[in-house]
């Protein structure tokens, strides 16, 4: 989500080595003009090479490769993205005094160069002073239980799509896709719901924009990023040029959304019949228009309409992909685990009982499908969070790290601690049956919401949407793989096998009552 996962190209070995030789006169300039901190201050790092410093060493899950190095190096290292020193933090403790108890030492996060295309600027010009301020009203206004429970009706009607996908198999990357970006386009936009008119096209467009975006935050961390003498093999596979083509369709699209609310509220001020602006029919976006006019709530801060654009599109960025990707791996988990996947079933058939709905009071007597879900952000965590240290050097852990360095923290090391956790690799969701582990960032041993001032303000829309949809997808349906997919090799890793293609059966419920063969009749005849 945003730059808060790092994740770095696949580097092609040719391009190291040619560029490791062509470089290495390159490096004694540099090395000549290199730290003032002499070495012993600095953390333990893993040996380099010339100008692609530890580069070569990353594969394309960084943070795996970081995880196995600092096991060697230490909980605090210092690694070469090419030119860029990063410190790199793989324990609880220091991401604690990082993220929370020394959040001022390390106030921001990195940027990219497809981040400053995105949001128009840089961090500061969303995250700046009035952020404090849009994140209460996002908390309050967009994320609460209240809101929450509003839009229970959209992710009801998203669900039942399933049954018009009975050509198996089912896509349920795409259906999780639309059901993230349906909820957060409502409660955000004010979009249509698929029932008025072009709603759902207009929330398939705003959501495949947006995984988009979220795919040149993540993946395109530019080669120009970390050698800036690299930074044309970035033109040549054209990653600016997309990111900007991304870019202008998002900003057209919130434009033009921001242009009807205003037209919206300029009739009902007029009287002209527009929409009554009653409490459930203002959205965020409504709220963000009327702060433009209260700068005395917001510090003597006036929003301008850029800002708004970026606080809309980050709430998007944030909100769509980090809910779709767990749903996602969550699915792929249990089918590579039938035992809990039956487990799972038979508790949320015997919460339902004979019930064709799922209330939000059931959610909460599903312990078990909360410890799946927990056990899935423990694997598939967002993997890597960044800060950068303020303009003043500052220690950490015993060693110096110099002003406005960057900061990298291994979430993912962090949750495969073999000392935290047993068998860490392994899908054991039991491992959280009667713990203390939440999401509130009280623990430094699993955060995957993160800690401290910029902890994820959507967690109780994540996981109520999150929890709700599995609750819908496996209550009336048992999952199989497609034929033409192998059991043995199926979720070997995180990217293999999405789009995720399953083929849904609608269950035999044991002398069901009337209501739910109804109910299971209703969805098979959509
Ligand atoms: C499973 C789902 C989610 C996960 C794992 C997740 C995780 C995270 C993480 C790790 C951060 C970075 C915090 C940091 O830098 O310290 C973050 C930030 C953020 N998240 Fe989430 N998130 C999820 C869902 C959502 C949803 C549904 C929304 C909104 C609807 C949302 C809105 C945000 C926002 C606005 C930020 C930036 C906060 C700030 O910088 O002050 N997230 N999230």
């Amino acid at each position: 989500m945003m730059d808060m996962v790092v994740k770095l190209p696949s580097v092609n070995p040719v391009i190291l080595v040619c560029t490791a030789l062509l470089c290495s006169l390159a490096f004694l300039y540099v090395r000549s003009r290199s730290s003032r901190h002499s070495s012993s201050d600095l953390p333990p790092s893993p040996w380099r090479l010339p100008i692609i410093g530890n580069l070569h060493q990353l594969g394309g899950s960084a943070h795996q490769s970081l995880h196995v190095l600092s096991l060697e190096h230490g909980p605090l290292m210092l690694v070469h993205f090419g030119l860029v020193p990063m410190f790199v933090v793989s324990s609880g403790e220091l991401a604690r005094e990082v993220l929370k108890t020394r959040e001022v030492e390390f106030p921001g996060r990195l940027n990219t160069e497809a981040y400053r295309i995105l949001f128009e600027g840089g961090e500061d010009k969303i995250f700046g002073p009035a952020w404090t301020q849009i994140r209460k009203v996002c908390v309050s206004e967009v994320l609460s239980l209240k809101r929450i429970q509003a839009l229970q009706f959209i992710r009801e009607e998203e669900l039942r799509r399933l049954a018009d996908e009975r050509r198996p198999p089912a896509d349920l990357s795409d259906l999780f896709l639309t059901l993230a970006s349906t909820t957060l386009s409502r409660a955000v936009l004010g979009l249509e719901s698929a029932e008025q008119g072009g709603g759902r096209e207009s929330n398939r467009v705003i959501g495949q924009l947006v995984r988009e975006a979220s795919n040149l935050l993540n993946d395109v961390v530019a080669f120009g990023a970390y050698i800036p003498a690299l930074s044309w093999l970035d033109n040549l596979r054209g990653l600016y040029r997309k990111t900007k083509r991304v870019s202008q369709a998002i900003h057209e699209f919130l434009d033009r959304v921001i242009d009807e609310r205003l037209e919206i509220r300029r009739r009902s001020e007029a009287g002209e019949g527009g929409e009554q602006e009653t409490g459930d029919r203002k959205y965020f976006v409504d709220i963000l228009l009327e702060l433009q006019t209260r700068k005395d709530v917001m510090g003597g801060h006036e929003l301008t309409r850029m800002e708004i654009r970026a606080i809309l599109l980050v709430m998007f960025i944030a909100g769509i992909d980090s809910s779709v990707i767990t749903l996602e791996q969550t699915m792929k988990e249990l089918v590579k685990n039938p035992r809990i996947m039956r487990k799972l079933q038979q508790e949320i058939r015997s919460v339902v009982g004979n019930k064709s709905e799922i209330h939000q009071s059931d959610l909460s007597r599903m312990e078990y499908l909360k410890c799946v879900v927990k056990e899935t952000l423990r694997l598939h965590v967002p993997p890597m969070v960044t800060r950068q240290a303020s303009d003043k050097d500052s220690k950490l852990g015993g060693f110096q790290i110099p002003a406005n360095a960057a900061v990298l923290i291994n979430m993912w090391a962090i949750h495969m601690d073999p000392a935290t956790w047993d068998r860490p690799l392994e899908f054991l969701p039991e491992r959280f049956l009667n713990t203390r582990y939440d999401f509130t960032g009280q623990d430094d041993k699993y955060f995957p919401f993160s800690l401290g001032r910029r902890i994820c303000p959507g967690v109780q829309f994540a996981m109520f949407s999150i929890e709700y949809a599995l609750a819908h997808v496996l209550c009336w349906f048992d999952w199989e793989l497609p034929d033409e997919i192998c059991a043995q090799s199926f979720g070997m890793s995180e990217d293999q096998n999405l789009p995720l293609r399953l083929v849904p059966l609608l269950h035999k419920f044991d002398g069901a009552s009337q209501t739910i063969i109804t109910k299971i009749k209703g969805l098979s005849n959509k």
